[in-house]
């Protein structure tokens, strides 16, 4: 990259911040039509590491030093109730967390550890690899708040196939998983529950077939609505973690013209004073790991700036995105004025409506361990000899073993009594893992045995529009302050907490049901096991829903700078990805759904970034 002092020569077409599954997409469709493009990203291309590589060790990845970000948040504003959560996390020393209750004198409340990752390819370089592709009432919804058609999901599905063009899906294959009995007779138990029990005898094979179910097959009409179990597709190739940061990497080894400015965080987008103002491009400070949530922050950096002749979009994900807008002046004017920013346009909606599904396991130990696992310690030291097996294996008949999988063996796919429409609303997945949810070393505690099964509920379509982005300070290294404001702390409007409360009691409850299930298929061999969350003492509706107000999380924040309709005075976008009130600025990420789409979010967010190329290229 140019050396800072030359930084006020910097001019492309156009700028884009952050590399993640928003902007990274974008960027390389701009430069690939011609466009000179920057591509800004605060951190830098672990190409080479280990652990963004390995499917297995996705959880590994969200704790290297040189990829994460560690965001707290808070499910609760008060504190004493968001302590009931065991997760909860205090800061003893920097970067040295305390977890749970009875912390060392002295220690200060964080909340909820919430990973993100600042690297190239963003969020996507370190997440599970889970590629779920939304439901059409997602798009619909969109097209019918905006009465922009281009938002249906017949014309969506087009952005589906540019997505295709270079990010490969393949599921596990069921040879690894159907290796361990043990797991064979969970999945069995699952497929019973869904009403797809397979014979006693043959089981194995049986459930080979149901293992190659796509969930997201688009021959299926009634795809949104279809219940069952099925395999979990997984962004990968050959066995290995391949996605956004592969597709920036060959743009730019292609020749595009695109520039990417790594370990570079923009702090503030200019503008001209004309009215309305016009972005006339960003200003940024040059460094390593800048941002005060990498372990590894401590630097100031060196400013410098660039312009664009077109325009800046921002893809800096839902927490940074509406941090850096604030910061540049777009906001609601009473908070930015609190921290003496001059207002450029007065947006109130800004770090507000932010969303994110619910979340909840149900755990149980057996007495031996899942043979799936020997010689997993998932540490990368040469005892890891799944670690071996996956480096020293072609991708030929599954040689690759345990760890060409990112843990996850199977999902039930099934509507809650509670949808709002026909879409199936809970995604429960199961895997040989102790997974409660995201606290420090949360991927050491997954697997620090392997004795464990987990069958965890992911609620789709949360009612939940509570959720906020708030500056911390006018510095823009400083992370800013996240507020989810969970179930009745949230909206409540007819009933809504409720109501996905209720959908998380059924999911829980279909969990139990499949390990119950278990037990009819002991012919297989598996040993007998013990629940360890919620724990046998939890049984009536109540207790469950405390369990679950207490302990739910999520990982799929969005919805902080909504598109809107042109009336809608909380509208931070237009149908075109456009910030209201200003000119040559736009956002595209995770942040721009009015309501949390689909079941998993990478995918809706790269058809949102193949969209908002096309729109910004063809008008
Ligand atoms: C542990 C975990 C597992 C997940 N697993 C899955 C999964 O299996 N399937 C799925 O569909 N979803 C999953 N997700 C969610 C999904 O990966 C993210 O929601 C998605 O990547 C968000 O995309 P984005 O473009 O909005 O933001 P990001 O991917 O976060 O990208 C934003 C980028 O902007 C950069 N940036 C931010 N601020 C600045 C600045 N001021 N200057 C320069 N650069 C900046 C960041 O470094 C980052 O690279 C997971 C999330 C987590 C936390």
């Amino acid at each position: 990259s140019p050396v800072a002092d030359e930084a006020e020569t910097l001019q492309y077409e156009y700028i884009v911040v952050g590399s993640g599954a928003g902007g990274g997409p974008l960027a390389c469709r701009l430069a690939m039509a011609g466009h000179t493009t920057l591509l800004i990203e605060s951190g830098n291309d672990q190409a080479g590491n280990i652990n963004i590589s390995v499917p297995a060790y996705q959880g590994v990845v969200t704790n290297d030093p040189k990829i994460r970000w560690d965001m707290f948040v808070n499910h609760y504003q008060n504190q004493s109730r968001a302590m009931l959560d065991p997760k909860f996390t205090w800061e003893v020393s920097p970067f040295v967390y305390h977890v749970g209750p009875n912390p060392p004198p002295g220690a200060t409340p964080l909340g909820i550890l919430y990973p993100r990752a600042g690297t190239l390819g963003g969020c996507v370089t370190h997440n599970a690899l889970i590629w779920i592709t939304p439901h059409a009432s997602d798009w619909n919804n969109i097209a019918t708040i905006t009465g922009d058609s281009t938002w249906e999901a017949t014309n969506m599905d087009q952005y589906l196939d540019k997505v295709y063009e270079w990010l490969p899906v393949k599921p596990v294959s069921p040879a690894i998983l159907l290796n361990d009995l043990k797991l064979v007779q969970h999945i069995a138990g699952a497929a019973e529950v869904m009403g797809e029990g397979p014979p006693l005898i043959g089981t194995a094979a049986a459930l080979a077939v149901t293992l190659t179910v796509d969930p997201n097959s688009r021959i299926n009409p009634n795809r949104d609505s279809t219940e069952g179990l099925f395999q979990v597709p997984l962004t990968m190739k050959l066995g290995t973690r391949t996605s956004v940061r592969d597709f920036i990497d060959n743009t730019v080894a292609s020749g595009y013209p695109l520039t990417v400015r790594q370990n570079c965080h923009v702090t503030k987008i200019n503008f001209d004073t004309s009215t309305p103002p016009i972005a006339t491009g960003v200003s940024f400070l040059d460094g390593n790991s800048l941002f005060r949530a990498s372990p590894l922050s401590g630097g100031t950096g060196t400013p410098g700036s660039a312009t664009v002749t077109k325009e800046v979009i921002i893809s800096a994900g839902t927490y940074n995105t509406p941090q850096l807008l604030k910061l540049s002046g777009i906001g609601p004017a009473a908070e930015l004025e609190s921290f003496g920013i001059p207002v450029i346009n007065n947006l109130p909606g800004i770090g507000t409506n932010m969303q994110d599904r619910y979340e909840i396991p149900v755990n149980v130990v057996h007495g031996s361990d899942f043979s799936i696992l020997n010689g997993c310690t998932f540490d990368g030291k040469p005892h890891d000899t799944c670690l071996t097996t996956w480096e020293n294996n072609p991708h030929v008949f599954d040689a690759r073993g345990t760890y060409e999988s990112d843990g996850i063996a199977a999902a039930m796919i099934q509507r809650s009594n509670y949808a709002a429409n026909t879409d199936a609303d809970l995604f429960i997945f199961g895997g040989p893992v102790d997974f409660t949810g995201y606290f420090p070393d949360w991927n050491d505690a997954i697997v620090s045995d392997h004795k464990h099964f987990t069958w965890g509920t992911l609620k789709a379509h949360t009612r939940n529009t509570a959720g906020t982005v708030q500056l911390r300070s006018a510095n823009a290294l400083d992370p800013a302050v996240i507020n989810f404001n969970y179930f009745d702390t949230g909206t409540t409007a007819g009933g809504a907490d409720q109501l996905d409360l209720d959908a998380m009691v059924q999911g829980l409850n279909q969990s139990r049901a499949a390990y119950k299930a278990y037990n009819d298929y002991a012919i297989l061999g598996g040993d007998s096991f013990v629940e360890t969350e919620p724990g046998p003492s939890v049984q009536s509706t109540a207790d469950i829903e405390n369990y679950i107000k207490e302990r739910a999380w999520g990982h799929h924040a969005s919805c902080s700078c909504p598109i809107g309709a042109d009336d809608n005075p909380n509208a931070v976008l237009d149908s075109q990805f456009r910030v209201r009130g200003v000119q040559n600025l736009r956002v595209v990420d995770a942040s721009v759904f009015p309501a949390i789409p689909g079941v998993f979010i990478q995918s809706p967010i790269m058809m949102v970034s193949e969209k908002a190329a096309d729109v910004i290229l063809n008008g």
